[in-house]
């Protein structure tokens, strides 16, 4: 049992710990896009590479949130979010937790380097300082716009999958990057209203903090709009059929309508936000579901259930 004099940051560190300075909740997204970029792309990849990149993927993540959490120690221990995390609680040192973080990201890019290509370990290596180093060190303590430029980083894995099968970039996994970029800031405000107690009280800048909550509303209503023609774009410019798009515009009119109340209001107390809770949950939904029809819309055109979009090829 510990107590309160127990000298923690001492004692070995646990592997639970480890796992859970890779941020295992939010990189059940982040890995999930990435095998969906990997699986929509056209062409096909030996199943053991594909695991490699995806592999290389996972450890970039976790890699990188683990640097977020050394970074990040001494606020996290002012929020109630975020205070029981393995270094504000004192479970583990540090040193450890920087150790952990540079490790994983170092072998992420050099396994995705020799497995895959060095495009895809470029384009990892890429998201692995953006997030680490851009957001986390640099935008999120300063701006306000910290995840509107900061959320290019967890844009990157459906990217990097689909570059890990063809070896280029090209209109479609640059869309891909899209949608995920626009869709960050509802996702994150929509939660940032409900904990903005949390990141005042530690100085961090996040907009419902430093421009108030109407702003921060009005911005997650503009956002959601501008996401919807990305999200239906990948069908709009034929590098999928019908399948995805008809997914796509019902996902993104359902988000529309969960935004406008939300967007409209102009404040609420921070405990009874339940549209803003609602709004953040189908975030997650979202994404899952709109990747999970990209590679649907992929296996059955490839299996000839349904036409492929019509610019296949030609984008791909
Ligand atoms: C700069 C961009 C982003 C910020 C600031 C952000 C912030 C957050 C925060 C603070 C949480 C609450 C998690 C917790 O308390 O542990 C969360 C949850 C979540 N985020 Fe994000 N997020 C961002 C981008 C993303 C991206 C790109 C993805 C995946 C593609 C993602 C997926 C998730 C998921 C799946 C959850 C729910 C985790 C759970 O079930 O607890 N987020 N996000
Ligand atoms: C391939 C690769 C490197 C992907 C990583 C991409 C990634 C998921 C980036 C940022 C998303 C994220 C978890 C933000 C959490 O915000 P925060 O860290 O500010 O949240 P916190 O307040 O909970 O610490």
């Amino acid at each position: 049992m510990q107590n309160a004099a127990t000298p923690t940051t001492t004692m070995p560190a646990e592997w639970r710990d480890f796992f859970t300075l890779t941020k295992p909740r939010v990189m059940t997204l982040v890995i999930f896009t990435g095998i969906c970029g990997l699986l929509a792309a056209p062409g096909s990849i030996h199943p053991v590479l594909g695991f490699t990149a995806i592999l290389a993927i996972s450890m970039g993540a976790g890699g990188s949130a683990a640097l977020n959490h050394w970074w990040e120690a001494d606020l996290d221990k002012g929020m109630k979010r975020t205070a029981k995390r393995p270094l504000p609680s004192g479970r583990m040192r540090r040193e450890d937790a920087r150790d952990f973080g540079v490790f994983l990201s170092a072998v992420s890019v050099v396994l995705m380097g020799v497995a895959i290509g060095w495009l895809a370990a470029a384009t990892l290596a890429i998201a692995i300082v953006y997030y680490a180093v851009v957001y986390t060190m640099w935008l999120k303590p300063r701006t306000p716009q910290n995840i509107v430029i900061g959320g290019g980083s967890g844009a990157f894995p459906p990217l990097i999958g689909w570059v890990a099968v063809t070896g280029e970039i090209t209109a479609m996994p640059v869309l891909l990057f899209a949608i995920i970029f626009f869709w960050t800031p509802p996702h994150f405000w929509a939660l940032a209203l409900f904990v903005k107690s949390d990141y005042a009280k530690v100085g961090i800048p996040m907009l419902p903090v430093v421009a108030g909550e109407k702003t921060t509303r009005q911005h997650i209503l503009v956002y959601t709009f501008v996401l919807a023609p990305i999200a239906i774009a990948p069908w709009a410019i034929g590098g999928t059929s019908w399948v995805y798009g008809s997914v796509a515009v019902v996902l993104s009119a359902l988000f529309v309508l969960l935004a406008i109340p939300v967007g409209l209001r102009e404040r609420a107390e921070e405990d009874s936000m339940r549209e803003e809770k609602v709004l953040f949950k189908f975030s997650i939904y979202y994404l899952f579901a709109l990747f999970a029809a990209l590679v649907a819309d992929r296996v059955l055109a490839a299996n000839g259930l349904i036409g492929p979009g019509m610019l296949e090829g030609v984008l791909a």
